[in-house]
């Protein structure tokens, strides 16, 4: 069931071209790709990758939860800035990264603190996202959010729309999985 599932992601994504009046196209479905790699690996179908000045892609991410048992902080976005702290040859002010799901909480926080100039999403999560609603956050944290550019990614509804439903996909066993960790 979920084979045949991913196998139609594939096929979408293999039909869908990049639009040249959306530019982050291109790199939204890139975005895609690695995130339907994510899903193959029994993760969420979620991912992100590092953009510098020039708009070349730096660094590659993938949601990596379920992937050695169960790491709860291993989301794209994560495992990003990770890699940036380890250092990257890029000075984070000149970086944008672009992530297929609307941010969470958790990765929220610590993109604030990343120094990353612009965060570009590409499908809104109004269940879990919380980029949309950074004004929520304690106002210390609200302040360092200012310095940050949030947005919503330039790409066309198909490549939105197929980034969504990746993210989507599989999300009833994936709750489960999650629950065993949590609550055994
Ligand atoms: N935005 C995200 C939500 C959940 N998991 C991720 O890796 N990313």
């Amino acid at each position: 069931m979920a084979e045949v599932l991913i196998a139609e992601l594939i096929q979408r994504l293999d039909q869908l071209e990049a639009d040249a009046d959306y530019p982050d196209d291109i790199n939204g479905l890139y975005c895609c790709r690695l995130a339907l790699d994510a899903l193959e690996q029994g993760n969420y179908g979620i991912a992100a990758i590092l953009i510098d000045a020039q708009g070349k892609v730096i660094a590659q991410a993938e949601n990596r939860v379920f992937s050695a048992g169960y790491s709860s902080h291993a989301h794209a976005e994560m495992l990003l800035i990770d890699q940036l702290e380890q250092g990257l040859d890029c000075p984070p002010e000149e970086l944008t990264m672009l992530v297929s799901l609307e941010p969470c909480p958790m990765c929220l926080a610590r993109l604030i603190l990343s120094g990353i100039a612009s965060v570009r999403y590409m499908a809104p999560d109004s269940y879990g996202g919380m980029m949309s609603h950074a004004e929520r956050f304690p106002p210390a944290w609200k302040n360092l959010a200012q310095l940050q550019n949030h947005y919503e990614a330039y790409i066309s509804s198909g490549v939105r729309v197929l980034a969504a439903d990746i993210a989507a996909t599989n999300l009833g066993l994936l709750r489960k999985k999650l629950l065993s960790h949590i609550r055994p």
